[in-house]
């Protein structure tokens, strides 16, 4: 699929990652919202979450790069089919252990994993040395998200993994 990134460049160059994606010619960065085109959006305020089924809609997956303190709904106005990503852990040294705040890279391999394009999400997160840590700890939701049919499906899935959490959290008190 093609990567496209809407970059805010509101974050530290020096570890973005989505600046690293361009500079191998993985993803190709655009400075405005008019200027990127359209594609799966992946914004985590969206409603509805992203699924096998989502492939049919266009080869081409959108992330908006800035930092998480300016990630508001409004920055993510911008043409396509805005999905979410289910619950799924950062491995990034920033957010490591963190749900559902994924770096752009992991953004990208995830949503990849889940449209059935493995092996360009391992090529992406191969050039960051922690890249691999990012698949093994997913693997179980990454296999079981990419095996669903649709958005429904998914939910379902992610609800088990946040129930977990909970009942973990309740025995912990
Ligand atoms: C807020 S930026 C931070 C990027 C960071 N500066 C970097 O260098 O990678 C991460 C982007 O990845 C995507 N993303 C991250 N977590 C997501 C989720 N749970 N659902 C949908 N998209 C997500 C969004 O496009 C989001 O804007």
């Amino acid at each position: 699929m093609n990567l496209h990134v809407r970059y805010e460049g509101d974050d530290d160059p020096d570890k973005c990652t989505a600046r690293k994606l361009a500079r191998f010619d993985l993803a190709t960065l655009h400075r405005s919202a008019s200027a990127t085109p359209y594609g799966i959006v992946l914004n985590p305020h969206a409603e509805q979450a992203l699924s096998p089924a989502d492939r049919a809609e266009t080869d081409r997956l959108v992330a908006l790069d800035c930092s998480w303190e300016t990630a508001e709904q409004a920055l993510f106005e911008m043409p396509g089919v805005h999905r979410a990503l289910p619950f799924l852990v950062a491995a990034n040294p920033v957010s490591y252990g963190k749900p559902f705040r994924l770096n752009t890279v992991e953004a990208f391999a995830a949503a990849l994993t889940i449209l059935g394009e493995r092996e360009q999400a391992e090529r992406i997160l191969g050039k960051f040395t922690w890249g691999e840590t990012f698949l093994e700890l997913n693997a179980e939701p990454l296999r079981r998200y990419a095996d669903c049919e649709d958005s429904t499906e998914v939910v379902a899935v992610q609800q088990e993994y946040l129930d977990a959490g909970e009942a973990q959290a309740d025995a912990d008190q």
